[in-house]
């Protein structure tokens, strides 16, 4: 299905313009409302604007909530249900504003100087908990420093984290902390203080106590741990909940009696996203993990190109669940687990990727919003044990009735690889097939490289097949959603052990008979550019090649990324002085000789996260080598041109990409 057109049009890169997103979908403390937030780009502005919406959860039209020209996102219910929270950037920074269900005008609560990234409601409903930045200890002062009168543009760094990908110029030395403000207005007080960044508040169920976020170990400048840690509301000394050299944990939730605190994670903070993480339990005693025998990691591993993200936390109801995400075989599920041990069960299923989701107080109905592969996203909401399931929005109904969509169909193939391991892949049809009819075929790799395709819409995708390519994307080795065992075995050994499962999964649709094996192209953004590097170092076999935000040469990369060291060290079994060889062997640029793919290279400007000179490297390589390559580059962009860059931008990258591939295959 999904081939013919019928009577809809193709698609075009400028209908990202007709594509609404929804987010964030938060239950009312009666459990009759869903309040969310829905996202829109602004031809006009070049721009996003978003505002809140509720929806009646027995059906009926949503109302929206709030309309400034702006970008309103965050809703939270109090807890009597009488108001909205929400964050806002109608005044510059972000702050919290407050409406009454009532309607009428939205009032701004926060005038924080450094804005607020983050609130929580106390359970009495009388105060916000709050997370902004504040001054930091003043770093030691050196001889020769400027004084105040006089600011130098020079930049002093003496931290190992200076810099951010989608922060534009250095980090400062602010931290982040927890502060508490009246809900009503008022004066903010700061609960937390001293070097450490802290976030995430969640409130205790009597409201003395706060929950959150922190790195608080002697080492936190040199290590990736994250801690769970728990403060007075009032402020004073944090106790520790979950803490040491070994805590990767985060999304805090309190027990309904206040005697124990649930969170996600693992014990292997140099691991990163590469193993599966697991809900836990820290009551006092020893901290349990609930997940044991899962074999998926918990949280949404997915990657697309059209999504507005909410990165839920973990839900704890009165009767004694915990509800959590997993990523599981590229779908993304809600499952639940009892608190004091027993099997996790699957709760909210399907085909498709659930981004985000709420728990009414009594635990009796959960919100979600969840896409597949013909719908980007809607709000829905179910029973707590998933059943009577109802879609209260429908966002994008009429567009999508307008446009032929490609309905992709999923293979599982064994690895070119000596194991023959079983790799999961999805194959696209190209709109208008017709059986009999050979077609070009273009590879798509994901990154991460530990991400996850998912049954979710992907715009990049659908725009590939409207123009009459076969689309093919996978999870080979090392993506999640598989286990540990399967997410990791790349380490070390990034290119090596992944490129026979995408070459196994082409060959599978070659074999199927309708594509033409000499019009090939590969694409892939970030890890997933630097697969497409390696694969022309690796095989003549593409005609042409999109590399996008690409990482080509590891030796460079290291340490001039925000992704930071430690991610290397992991990543290709040590640092550079380490393991030199293995910094060379897995470097794509190290095979340059050998890419002779027409090559379009396509990159950020202010990508910090795989820095543009991994680009520059490769097109001077190409070009000395006499290649066919171009280079487009993105002004004031950064990692996420893709997702979330300005649209006209998104709309001239898909442009570039769709125009390579029409002229080499
Ligand atoms: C090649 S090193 C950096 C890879 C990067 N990892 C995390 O940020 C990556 O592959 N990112 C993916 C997934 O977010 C992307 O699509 O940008």
């Amino acid at each position: 299905m999904g081939a013919s057109t019928g009577a809809k049009r193709r698609l075009t890169p400028e209908d990202i313009y007709n594509i609404t997103l929804v987010s964030d979908a938060q239950i009312s403390p009666d459990g009759r409302h869903v309040a969310y937030t829905q996202t829109i780009l602004d031809k006009e502005k070049n721009d996003y604007r978003s505002s809140i919406f509720v929806v009646p959860v027995d059906g009926g039209t949503p109302r929206r909530f709030t309309s400034a020209d702006a970008r309103d996102s965050f809703p939270r219910w109090s807890p009597d249900g009488s108001r909205i929270a929400f964050l806002s950037n109608r005044t510059g920074k972000s702050q919290v504003w407050m409406i009454s269900v009532d309607g009428g005008e939205a009032t701004q609560v926060t005038d924080l100087p450094e804005g607020v990234t983050y609130f929580a409601w106390s359970p009495d409903g009388s105060t916000l908990a709050l997370v902004s930045k504040t001054e930091a200890a003043q770093l030691e002062k050196r001889e020769g420093d400027e004084e105040d009168e006089e600011k130098s543009d020079v930049v002093r760094i003496t931290r190992i984290r200076f810099r951010a990908d989608g922060v534009s110029g250095f980090l400062d030395d602010k931290r982040s902390h927890i502060w508490c403000i009246p809900a009503a207005g008022g004066d903010p007080w700061q609960v937390t203080s001293g070097d450490f960044d802290d976030a995430w508040p969640v409130w205790s169920p009597g409201g003395h106590e706060i929950a959150f976020v922190s790195n608080r170990t002697e080492d936190r400048e040199y290590n990736t741990v994250s801690e769970i840690w728990a403060v007075p509301a009032r402020g004073g000394e944090a106790r520790p909940i979950a803490t040491g050299d070994d805590a990767y944990f985060g999304r805090p939730v309190w027990s309904v009696d206040g005697a124990a605190i649930a969170f996600a994670g693992h014990r292997q903070p140099e691991a990163g996203g590469a193993i599966d993480s697991h809900v836990w339990v820290a009551d006092g005693g020893a901290t349990r993990c609930l997940t044991e025998g899962l074999g998926r990691t918990v949280g949404d591993a997915g990657i697309n190109d059209t999504f507005a993200s909410a990165n839920p936390g973990l839900a704890w109801t009165p009767d004694g669940w915990i509800y959590f995400q997993v990523s599981d075989s590229g779908n993304t599920h809600v499952y639940r687990v009892p608190a004091g041990g027993g099997d996790p069960s699957l709760v909210v299923g399907g085909q498709r990727r659930v981004l985000d989701f709420s728990l009414s107080p009594d635990g009796s109905r959960i919100a979600f919003v969840a896409g597949d592969p013909l719908n980007p996203c809607d709000v829905y909401v179910c029973r707590a044990d998933g059943s009577d399931e109802r879609r209260l929005t429908a966002v994008n109904e009429e567009f999508f009735s307008s446009v032929a969509l490609s309905q992709p169909e999923e293979f599982r193939v064994p690895s070119h690889a000596d194991d023959r391991a079983e790799i999961h892949g999805w194959v696209m049809k190209p709109i208008g097939f017709e059986p009999g009819r050979k077609y070009p075929l273009v590879l798509e790799i994901h990154g991460g490289p530990h991400g996850m395709y998912a049954n979710h819409y992907f715009h990049e995708f659908q725009l590939l097949a409207a123009q009459g390519y076969v689309v093919v994307y996978t999870n080979p080795r090392g993506s999640q959603g598989y286990g540990t065992e399967y997410a990791s075995y790349t380490r070390a050994a990034w290119g090596e052990k992944d490129m026979p499962d995408l070459m196994a999964a082409v060959d599978y649709v070659i074999e199927q008979g309708y594509v033409d094996p000499n019009r090939l192209g590969v694409t892939g953004g970030s890890y997933g550019g630097y697969m497409t590097n390696w694969v022309i170092g690796h095989t003549d076999r593409f005609n042409a090649a999109v590399t996008q935000r690409c990482v080509s040469d590891l030796y460079s990369f290291f340490g001039t990324s925000d992704i930071g060291f430690n991610f290397g060290a992991y990543e290709w079994g040590g640092v550079p002085w380490e393991v030199r060889e293995n910094y060379v062997r897995l470097s794509p640029i190290t095979y340059v000789e050998n890419m002779k793919t027409p090559l379009l290279i396509i990159h950020s400007e202010e990508d910090y996260r795989c820095p543009i000179a991994q680009a520059e490297q490769l097109f001077i390589s190409l070009k000395i080598l006499g290649r066919e390559v171009e280079f487009v580059r993105f002004p004031n962009e950064n990692h996420n041109l893709s997702r979330s860059g300005k649209p006209k931008h998104r709309v001239e990258r898909l442009q570039f990409i769709l125009g390579w591939f029409q002229r080499y295959l």
